[in-house]
């Protein structure tokens, strides 16, 4: 379970006004370990989310998930793959607004085509591992920021990702709240064993992270 970028780079724009946001940049991730993204705002952080999320093909450069360069899959196998392997937490949360915090996760697991009838009690004990066994049939708007967020979290995990990608997770919340985000990240990635890559400005995530890579020394901005 590791996650490697080999000389990936990408461009961005049309004709002759591409720039490339990302340049050959080469890194490993290993497993159970929290990376951290940082640089400033345009230095590529998301996009690199992207490209090891398997939602954005790279111009060139491999990206390898558990061995296989996901790189090189169709569309339908891509999809596959984020559905099965790949675990998103966002700014926000994402969250659906008309249902419960445990119906977030059992959608998720319906979506994957699991029988949710099974996953209702590891649901239960998933929003607990994140505090929320008080908030289970709450829905988002009935929860904070902090609280959405760890819905998001425990939902990113449900189905066991080998990978889970995180993008300023608390870009939204109070200071406090940020703390106890950052430390649940850390503490639910050694639990899943899982690798998780987190895009942030937030000194406590960064000092929180088992290694930091800065986008300013691995990502061009010049033109392509
Ligand atoms: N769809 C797109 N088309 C053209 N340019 C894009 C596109 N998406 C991103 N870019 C450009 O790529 C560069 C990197 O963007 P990216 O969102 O990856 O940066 P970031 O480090 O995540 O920034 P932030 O910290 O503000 O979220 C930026 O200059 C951005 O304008």
């Amino acid at each position: 379970m590791t996650l490697s970028l080999s000389a990936v780079t990408v461009t961005r724009g049309h004709g002759g006004t591409r720039t490339a946001v990302l340049r050959d940049v080469t890194a490993r991730f290993a497993p159970g370990e929290v990376s951290a993204l940082v640089g400033p705002s345009g230095s590529g952080k998301s996009t690199l989310l992207a490209v090891a999320g398997a939602l954005l093909v790279p111009d060139s450069g491999a990206v390898t998930l558990d061995g296989d360069d996901i790189t090189r899959l169709g569309d339908a196998e891509r999809a596959r793959l984020r559905r099965d392997r790949i675990g998103y937490m966002f700014q926000t949360g994402n969250l659906l607004s008309a249902l419960t915090a445990t119906e977030q996760l059992l959608a998720a697991a319906h979506v994957a085509g699991k029988r949710t009838r099974r996953h209702r009690a590891r649901a239960t004990a998933a929003l607990a591992e994140v505090g929320l066994e008080d908030r289970l049939k709450h829905r988002p708007d009935q929860l904070s920021g902090g609280e959405r967020q760890r819905v998001a979290l425990a939902r990113a995990l449900f189905l066991g990702p080998h990978l889970l990608l995180v993008d300023e997770p608390t870009a939204a919340v109070d200071r406090t709240q940020a703390d106890a985000i950052a430390r649940l990240i850390i503490d639910r990635t050694r639990a899943h064993g899982c690798v998780t890559v987190v895009a942030t400005h937030d000194p406590a995530v960064i000092s929180a992270a088992d290694t930091v890579l800065d986008m300013d020394s691995a990502a061009g901005t010049g033109a392509a």
